[in-house]
C-alpha cells in the first residue's frame, strides 16, 4: 500500500477476478476493522494454505494492464529494503502519477453483438428500429460506442438500451487514450568511424552484452574522448537484437544537444524530461511499454522506464549528484540501475571523465569492468590549466572578480575571435550584505542563511527558501541604522556587470537558474553561443558539463574554492570534478584551449590534481583518507536528519536517537560509529531547526536494523520530523 501499513497482506481472489488480478497491477482491498477501501499493489499471486487465518477478498481490480514486470517488482522490493522506505512508497515513485491516474485517457463503453446472437439475427423478432441497430452493430468490424452507433443508425439511445436489456448487445468499459504527440523529426547523421580506442571500448562492451551475467562497466574517458559515439554504437547492437536501451543523463544535460545527438541516430526514441505534461508522460510511458520505442533518454527517473525487453542501461556523467533523489524514496539512479541490470542480466555502462570514488573503487576491486579512454578524439591535447593565486592579487590595485591574468587572457582570446566560458558557482549579485559598523549580517528570517542581493529587481533573496525582501539601504538593526551597509561577495550577476564594463563591445550571456527560468531559454542561449553571436558565456555549474563547442578557447574558473570548504566528505571530490569538467569544455577544436583557475588554495590536492587532469593522482590521495575515516566507498553511511520549529525539542530528540543507536550497536556487538549529533550546516531552514547525525559502518544490515529500531523505539514528539538518508550525498 502506498499509504498506511508497511507490510504486505494476503487476500483471496474472487473467482470472477481470476486472471484480472496479476502481480504488477493495482487492486482495491478492504483494510482494518472498518474495512476501509484502499488501493494496493498486487505483488504476488499464489496458491497456498491459509490455515485457520480468515482472509478477506479483494474488492476489485483497478488496472487492465500490468504496470511492472517481475524484474521491476523485484527491483522495487530491493529499493524498499535498501533505502528504508515502504514498498508502496517505492512503487508510487516508480510508476508516474500520470500513469496511475490514467492522464489523457477516458473510459468509454464499447458495444458489440455476441457471436451466437449474430448468427441468428434474421430469426429474432424485434421492432424495426431495434432490428436495424442490431444488424448495423453486427456488421461492424470493431466495437462501437453507444454514441457512434446511434449516429450511424440515426436513432436515439432508446433502441440501443432496449437491446442491451434483452442481452442481445453486450457492453464493456475500456480506457482509451485521446492523446497523440509527434515523434521527434531530426535530420539523420551518418555513423562515425570509431578510432582505435573507441573500437576497443566497444568490443569490451559487446563482450558483456553477450555474457550470461554481464558485469557493469566503468567507461572512464577524458573530456572529449568520444564516449557518446561509443554509447551510440553499443545501443545500435542492442536494437539490432530487438531490444531497447535506456540512457540516463543529468537533468541539466537534457539539452537539445543531447536530444539531437541521439535523435539524429535512432528512430523511435522517447525523451523524458521534467517539463512534460501528465498527458504526454502517460502517452510516452505506454509507447515505451508497448515496445515501440528503441531508446529512452531521460534524467534519474527514466531508470524506471517500462521497456519490455531491456538490453542495456547507460548512465552518462555517472558522478553527477542529480542522480540521487532527495525525497522518499531517496534512491540513487546509479545503484538502482545496477540492480535492474543485474536482474535483467544486461550490461550497465557508467560513463564519465571524473568517476565517483564509489564507482572507481568497485572497478579497482574487479566488481566492475574498467575501460579507459585516456586521449581526446584526433589526439587533441587536453587544455593547459594554470592556477591564479588570488592571495597575492590583494596587493595590486586590481579589484573585482577577474584577475589581471584572466583579464589579459580574455582580451587575447577575444581579439583572436575565440569564445570564452566563465564559471562562477553562485548566482545573484552580492552574496553577503553586512553592516561594517555593528557587524550585523542580513540573513533570511526563516533559514539563518545570508541573503543574496539580486540587482535586477533590487531584492534580497534566500537561495534556500526563496524568501524575498527589498534590499536594505541602512543597517536594519534599530540601534545602529548605519548608512554605509556593505554589499560584498560576488555572484553571477555582479560578474556579468564586471565583464560588461571591461569587455562591453563583446556580446555576453549569463546562464543560471535566474535567467533560465522559462522553458526553452536554455536552448535559445546555447544556440546563440553555438552560432558565435555571443562571445562570452557566464554561468553556474549548469554550463560545466557536456557542452561541445570547438571555438571555446578559454575557460575561466572565477572561484575554485566555492565548494572546497563545505563540511562534506565529498568537498574535495566535487571540486576536482567541477574544475575538470569545466576545463574540458575548451580545446575541443583545432584551435586549442587554455584554462585559468582562480583560487585561494592553489596547493589543495583536489585543485592540484585537477590542473594536471590527473584523476589517478586525485584518487590515490583521496582514497586512503576515506579508508582511515571509515567513509564511503569503504564503509556504508546513513545520515539522520531531524527538524522542527523548537530547537530544544529537536536537539533532545536527536540525543535520544543517538543513545538508542549506541545501545543497539553495543547489544549487537557490532560496530556503528556516529558523527554528531550536531546542528546541520544549514541550521535553520524554512523556520525549522535542523540537527543531523552521520552513521558509518562496514555492516550495512546492522546499520539498517539500527535505524529500524529507532523508528520502533524512539517516540517522536509533535512537530519533529526525522528521516534516514542512505548513502547520503547532500550533507547540508
Ligand atoms: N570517431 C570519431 N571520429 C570523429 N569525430 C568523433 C569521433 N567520435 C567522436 N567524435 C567527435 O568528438 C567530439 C567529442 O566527443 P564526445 O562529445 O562524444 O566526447 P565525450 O567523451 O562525451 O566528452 P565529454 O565527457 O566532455 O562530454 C564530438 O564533437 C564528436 O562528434
Ligand atoms: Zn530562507
Amino acid at each position: 500500500m502506498s499509504t498506511g501499513p508497511e507490510q504486505t497482506f494476503d487476500y483471496l481472489v474472487p473467482d470472477e477476478l481470476v486472471g484480472e488480478i496479476l502481480p504488477g497491477r493495482r487492486v482495491y482491498v478492504p483494510l482494518g476493522r472498518s474495512n476501509r477501501r484502499v488501493m494496493a499493489y498486487c505483488v504476488a499471486v499464489e496458491r497456498k494454505e491459509h490455515g485457520r487465518r480468515k482472509l478477506k477478498f479483494v474488492l476489485s481490480a483497478l488496472d487492465q494492464q500490468t504496470l511492472l514486470s517481475s524484474q521491476m517488482l523485484k527491483m522495487t522490493q530491493w529499493m524498499a529494503e535498501y533505502y528504508l522506505a515502504s514498498w508502496g512508497q517505492v512503487l508510487d515513485a516508480v510508476i508516474p502519477a500520470a500513469v496511475r491516474g490514467n492522464a489523457g485517457t477516458r473510459e468509454v463503453t464499447l458495444l458489440s453483438v455476441p457471436q451466437e446472437v449474430a448468427m441468428r439475427i434474421a430469426n429474432i423478432k424485434l421492432p424495426e428500429k431495434q432490428h436495424q441497430v442490431l444488424a448495423t452493430l453486427a456488421a461492424s468490424s470493431k466495437p462501437m460506442t453507444p454514441g457512434d452507433l446511434a449516429d450511424k443508425c440515426r436513432c436515439t439511445q432508446a433502441p440501443i438500451s432496449g437491446l442491451r436489456k434483452k442481452k442481445l448487445i453486450t457492453s464493456e468499459v475500456r480506457r482509451v487514450s485521446h492523446a497523440h504527440f509527434d515523434d521527434i523529426d531530426i535530420e539523420r547523421e551518418p555513423v562515425k568511424t570509431l578510432n582505435e580506442i573507441q573500437a576497443s571500448a566497444l568490443k569490451t562492451i559487446l563482450a558483456q552484452v553477450n555474457a550470461p551475467q554481464p558485469k557493469p562497466i566503468l567507461l572512464h574517458g577524458v573530456t572529449g574522448s568520444g564516449k557518446t559515439e561509443v554509447y551510440i554504437q553499443a545501443i545500435q547492437h542492442v536494437i539490432d537484437q530487438g531490444k531497447q536501451a535506456i540512457v540516463l543523463v543529468p537533468e541539466i544535460s537534457l539539452t537539445p544537444q543531447t536530444k539531437q545527438r541521439f535523435a539524429s541516430r535512432f528512430d523511435r526514441i522517447a525523451v523524458l524530461h521534467s517539463h512534460m505534461s501528465d498527458v504526454e508522460r502517460h502517452w510516452q510511458w505506454k509507447r515505451i511499454a508497448s515496445g515501440i520505442v528503441n531508446v529512452v533518454v531521460g534524467a534519474r527517473s527514466a531508470v524506471f522506464a517500462p521497456t519490455p525487453q531491456l538490453g542495456m542501461i547507460i548512465l552518462d556523467e555517472e558522478h553527477d549528484s542529480s542522480f540521487k533523489q532527495d525525497s522518499v524514496p531517496r534512491y540513487h539512479a546509479r545503484e538502482v540501475a545496477a540492480k535492474r541490470a543485474e536482474y535483467e542480466r544486461i550490461p550497465l555502462i557508467l560513463g564519465t571523465a571524473t568517476p565517483s570514488l564509489e564507482t572507481f573503487y568497485r572497478a579497482q576491486q574487479g566488481e566492475y569492468e574498467l575501460i579507459s579512454m585516456p586521449h581526446r578524439i584526433g589526439n587533441r591535447p587536453l587544455p593547459a590549466v594554470r592556477t591564479v593565486d588570488m592571495r597575492y592579487d590583494k596587493t595590486t590595485s586590481f579589484r573585482g572578480a577577474i584577475s589581471r591574468q584572466l583579464y589579459h587572457s580574455m582580451k587575447r582570446t577575444l581579439e583572436q575571435d575565440g569564445q570564452i566560458i566563465l564559471l562562477l558557482n553562485r548566482r545573484g549579485h552580492s552574496t553577503h550584505i553586512q553592516c561594517p559598523a555593528c557587524g550585523h549580517l542580513v540573513e533570511c528570517p526563516h533559514c539563518e542563511i545570508p541573503l543574496t542581493h539580486h540587482i535586477t529587481d533590487g531584492s534580497t533573496v534566500c537561495h534556500y527558501c526563496d524568501y524575498r525582501s527589498s534590499a536594505p539601504r541602512v543597517c536594519p538593526v534599530p540601534t545602529c541604522r548605519y548608512t554605509g551597509i556593505r554589499f560584498s561577495g560576488i555572484g553571477t550577476q555582479k560578474l556579468e556587470q564586471e565583464v560588461k564594463s571591461k569587455f562591453g563591445s563583446y556580446p555576453i550571456i549569463r546562464m543560471d537558474s535566474d535567467t533560465m527560468k522559462k522553458p526553452g531559454s536554455h536552448e535559445a542561449a546555447l544556440e546563440r553561443f553555438r552560432n558565435r553571436e555571443v562571445k562570452i558565456l557566464v554561468g553556474t555549474q549548469m554550463i560545466a558539463k557536456g557542452l561541445d563547442f570547438p571555438n571555446v578557447t578559454l575557460v575561466g574558473v572565477i572561484n575554485a574554492d566555492t565548494a572546497l570548504h563545505f563540511p562534506d566528505v565529498r568537498a574535495g571530490e566535487r571540486t576536482f570534478q567541477l574544475i575538470t569538467q569545466v576545463a574540458g569544455r575548451t580545446g575541443r577544436g583545432d584551435l586549442g584551449g587554455e584554462v585559468l583557475v582562480q583560487t585561494l588554495s592553489p596547493d589543495h590536492p583536489a585543485i592540484e590534481a585537477a590542473t594536471r587532469h590527473d584523476y589517478a593522482l586525485f584518487a590515490e590521495r583521496e582514497l586512503p583518507f576515506r579508508r582511515d575515516f571509515q567513509m564511503t566507498p569503504f564503509a556504508h553511511m546513513v545520515r539522520i536528519i531531524a527538524r522542527g520549529p523548537s530547537q530544544p525539542a529537536v536537539e533532545l530528540f536527536m540525543q535520544q536517537i543517538s543513545e538508542e543507536l549506541a545501545r543497539f550497536s553495543q547489544e549487537q556487538g557490532g560496530e556503528i560509529s556516529q558523527q554528531g549529533p550536531a546542528p546541520a550546516p544549514i541550521e535553520k531552514l524554512r523556520g525549522n531547526y535542523r540537527y543531523h547525525l552521520l552513521l558509518h559502518s562496514f555492516d550495512r544490515l546492522l546499520m539498517r536494523a539500527a535505524v529500524l529500531r529507532c523508528r520502533e523505539k524512539v517516540a517522536v514528539p509533535d512537530e519533529v520530523l526525522w528521516i534516514a538518508d542512505v548513502d547520503p550525498i547532500d550533507m547540508m
